[in-house]
């Protein structure tokens, strides 16, 4: 099941540089993990924002939930998900070879 989020990442304005530069690097090993694992189809930067759109491949809504609770920012994220269903006109199911 593929499913479309969206990430907007808040951090306190009382984070430090440090704190919020070591998260980033933890975000990225969690991220390429996901993504070597075809788990995590694609991540996009919304231009202009810290904010992230991602596609998902999973089983269903329990894993997807344990998957971004697991992000190391999970805490300053607010995450809007979106399942996405194949559309009539599609002319291929295999875009992200799911
Ligand atoms: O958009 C960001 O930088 C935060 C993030 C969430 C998942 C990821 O890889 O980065």
């Amino acid at each position: 099941m593929l499913f479309l989020a969206r990430m907007d990442v808040v951090f306190p304005e009382s984070m430090d540089a440090a704190t919020k530069a070591d998260f980033q690097v933890r975000e990225k090993e969690y991220s390429g993990n996901l993504q070597q694992q075809g788990i995590m189809k694609g991540i996009w930067r919304v231009v202009g924002e810290y904010a992230n759109y991602s596609i998902f491949d999973v089983d269903g809504h329990d894993e997807l939930h344990e998957i971004l609770s697991g992000f190391p920012m999970f805490a300053y994220m607010n995450v809007k998900v979106t399942p996405l269903a194949k559309h009539p006109n599609a002319t291929t199911d295999d875009f992200f070879g799911a």
